[in-house]
């Protein structure tokens, strides 16, 4: 479980967050309030979408989960400890897949690439055998570990970063806009992947602007505007709501799942 309480993010300088600035100096010493004291709790097993507009703090969010961004106040919990205690549970606890796969891609060929998580972590050779197969498995890519990573598709290194994240054994799978660059065949794809690993138990949380197909899996949809929560529904009535912040919805179809 995630657990958010009173969270907020700045970047830049000056600011002690005291008074707005309103006097049409642009406030070049102000910071950006990029997260605005949000409170949240990812429980297991759920899929949850974090959707808002572009610069709404979609990423600043979801990247205190593991302590790669660290709040200026409030605190997160991952399975009950604070991650600023424990920077290493929790980035064992949370994998990130991050918005351009190549930012993430850092061996030649998909196997060595999967791998490269469990060996850092030391484990044995056997053990991060196993995990890779079933990383590659849950991704649709089994015995595909000899093929070149710079000869495979947008979606299909997309698939080897989920894979590179799940060989990690995560309780959570974070996804900052996976969609990203994908045509659609791939985009489907990869939906397909994220339905099939949360069916089978994974926590998985993604981050869009972009609804089509995802609203339709979510359990729960988050939309931020400005660095605050703006709705925090299941998705029907979230995606009434959502309009107003500005992000895609399906057009008719793909809700057809009752909530309760
Ligand atoms: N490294 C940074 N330095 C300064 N400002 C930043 C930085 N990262 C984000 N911001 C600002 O913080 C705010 C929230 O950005 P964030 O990337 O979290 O939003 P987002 O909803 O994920 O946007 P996008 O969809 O464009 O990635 C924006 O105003 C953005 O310009």
């Amino acid at each position: 479980m995630i657990e958010l309480d009173g969270v907020t993010c700045r970047y830049g300088r000056g600011g002690d967050g005291e008074g707005d600035d309103e006097d049409g100096d642009e406030g070049v010493d102000d910071a950006t309030v990029a997260v605005d004291d949000i409170s949240l709790t990812v429980p297991d097993g759920e899929f949850l979408v974090v959707a808002g507009a572009n610069g709404s703090g979609k990423t600043t969010l979801v990247r205190t989960f593991n302590g790669l961004v660290e709040p200026d106040a409030g605190t997160v919990a991952v399975n009950g400890t604070p991650v600023d205690e424990d920077l290493v549970a929790a980035r064992s606890a949370v994998g990130m897949v991050f918005q351009d796969p190549r930012d993430q891609l850092v061996a030649a060929t998909v196997g060595a690439d999967v791998a490269f998580g469990p060996e850092n972590l030391g484990l044995a050779h056997d053990e991060s055998d196993r995990r890779v197969d079933e990383a590659l498995a849950a991704v649709n890519m089994a015995g595909r570990e000899r093929e070149r990573v710079d000869s495979l598709s947008g979606g299909e290194r997309e698939r080897v970063a989920i894979a590179g994240a799940l060989a990690m054994e995560p309780d959570h799978l974070v996804l900052d806009e996976p969609f990203t660059g994908l045509d659609e065949p791939a985009r489907r794809s990869v939906v397909e992947r994220l339905r099939a690993l949360h069916r089978e138990g994974t926590s998985v949380v993604v981050v869009t602007h972009d609804l089509r197909d995802v609203a339709a899996l979510a359990d729960r949809i988050v939309g931020l505007a400005d660095g605050r929560v703006a709705v925090d529904a299941p998705p029907e009535e979230a995606v009434s709501a959502l309009p107003g912040l500005d992000v895609r919805v399906p057009e008719g179809g793909g809700l057809d799942e009752p909530t309760g």
